[in-house]
C-alpha cells in the first residue's frame, strides 16, 4: 500500500526525521526507507508539512511490533538511551540484571547496558559504571542532527540535557563569537558552529577534547570550533576577549569562573549560567555571584530557567543573563 512520505537527500535524513518527529508527524506504523540516495520518511498529516519538503507516495513495508523491555518484565524499567548504550539507574542488582537482560532481548538496538556505580565526581564530572551486558562504553549518540562519539567512562555526557542544549543554541546568531569554557564532547559547541558562530571550546579533560575535535571533523564544522584543552582560568590568556556569548555548564563550581567570564565578555554579551541550588532559592545564588563579579556591568537576567530536578529539594537551573558595559 502506498503511504505519503517526506522525501529528502539521504544527508540530510536524521536532521529531517528529527524535525519530523518534534512535531509528531513520523508515521510509526512503517519503515523508514532509503534508495537511490534518498530518504523517505512516512509521514501522518501530509497538510501539516512544512511547503520545503517534498511529499511522494511510496510503497513502504510495515513497521514490524517491536518488544519492549516493559512487554518482557511486566513492568516499566526507567533507562535512557545514548547511542546503541543504555544506561540504567537501578540501585537493586538483581533487578538491574533482570532490567538489561530485557533490554539485550527487546527490539532497542542495543551493545551495552550499563548501570549507574557513583555519583557523577571529581573535575571530570564522570561517573562510575558497572557493566550489565556487552562490553563497549564507547558510542555515537545523535541529537537534534548532530553526531557525538564518546566513551561515557571517561568524558561527561547526558543525553536528558538535549531539550536545554537545543534551548541555548538556538538563541545563537550565525555572527556571534561564543566560547563554551566546559565543553565536554561539544554538545553545545557543535549546534553553535552549525549555525554559523565561530566558536572556541575549552575543556581540562584529554579525553572530552579529544572526542570534541573528532566530533567536529564527523559533524563538518572544523572551520569554525577551535577546540583548547585546559583549565579555562589558564588558557583564557589564549582567547582574545569580546565574545558575545559565553556558556558556563559546570554547575557546583561555575561561580569560581565568574572572574574569567568577565575577562572574556564583550562590551554585549550573553551568559548561559548553571547552577544547582536548593528549590527554596534556586536562582539567587548565581545571580549574586554573577553580579558581584560584573559590577562594571549593566546586568539583566533574561531568563532563570529550571533545567530538572537534580536530587530532593535540589534543581539545576540555568540563568540567560545579558552583561552590557
Ligand atoms: C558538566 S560537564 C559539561 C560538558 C558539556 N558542556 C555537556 O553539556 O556535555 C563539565 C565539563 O567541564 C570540564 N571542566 C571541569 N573543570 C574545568 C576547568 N577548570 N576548565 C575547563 N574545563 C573544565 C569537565 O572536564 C567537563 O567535561
Amino acid at each position: 500500500m502506498k503511504v505519503p512520505c517526506v522525501r529528502v537527500a539521504r544527508e540530510d535524513g536524521e536532521r529531517t526525521r528529527e524535525a519530523l518527529a518534534e512535531r509528531d508527524l513520523l508515521d510509526h506504523d512503517h519503515e523508514i526507507t532509503v534508495a537511490e540516495g534518498w530518504l523517505y520518511a512516512p509521514i501522518v498529516d501530509p497538510d501539516a508539512i512544512p511547503e520545503e519538503y517534498t511529499i511522494e507516495e511510496r510503497d513502504v513495508p510495515d513497521r514490524e511490533t517491536q518488544t519492549m523491555p516493559a512487554d518482557l518484565l511486566g513492568f516499566d524499567p526507567s533507562y535512557e538511551r545514548l547511542g546503541d548504550i543504555v544506561l540504567l539507574r537501578e540501585d537493586d542488582t538483581e533487578r538491574a540484571r533482570q532490567v538489561a537482560n530485557a533490554v539485550m532481548d527487546s527490539s532497542i538496538p542495543t551493545k551495552t547496558v550499563l548501570n549507574r556505580a557513583s555519583k557523577v565526581e571529581g573535575e571530570f564530572r564522570t561517573r562510575e559504571w558497572d557493566v550489565l551486558a556487552g562490553e563497549s562504553t564507547e558510542t555515537v549518540h545523535r541529537e537534534y542532527g548532530y553526531a557525538f562519539a564518546l566513551d561515557v567512562a571517561t568524558v561527561y555526557f547526558s543525553p536528558r540535557l538535549a531539550t536545554e542544549r537545543h534551548r541555548v543554541v538556538q538563541q545563537a546568531a550565525a555572527d556571534e563569537r561564543i566560547v563554551d569554557m566546559f565543553a565536554g564532547v561539544g554538545p553545545f559547541a557543535i549546534p553553535f558552529a552549525g549555525r554559523g558562530a565561530a566558536v572556541i571550546a575549552v575543556d581540562r579533560n584529554p579525553v572530552a577534547i579529544e572526542y570534541l575535535r573528532e566530533n567536529v571533523r564527523r559533524n563538518d564544522v572544523d572551520e569554525r570550533v577551535e577546540a583548547i584543552e585546559g583549565d579555562v582560568r589558564e588558557v583564557a590568556t589564549e582567547i582574545e576577549d569580546g565574545v558575545d556569548r559565553l556558556v558556563m555548564n559546570l554547575p557546583h563550581s561555575a561561580d569560581q569562573f565568574l572572574d574569567t567570564a568577565i575577562d572574556l565578555a564583550g562590551e554585549d554579551c550573553v551568559l548561559h549560567y548553571y547552577d544547582i541550588q536548593h528549590e527554596n532559592d534556586p536562582y539567587g545564588p548565581g545571580e549574586r555571584a554573577i553580579r558581584a563579579a560584573a559590577e562594571e556591568y549593566e546586568v539583566t537576567v533574561e531568563t532563570r530557567h529550571t533545567v530538572r530536578s537534580y536530587a530532593p529539594h535540589e534543581l539545576n537551573v540555568c540563568l540567560d543573563v545579558r552583561l552590557r558595559a
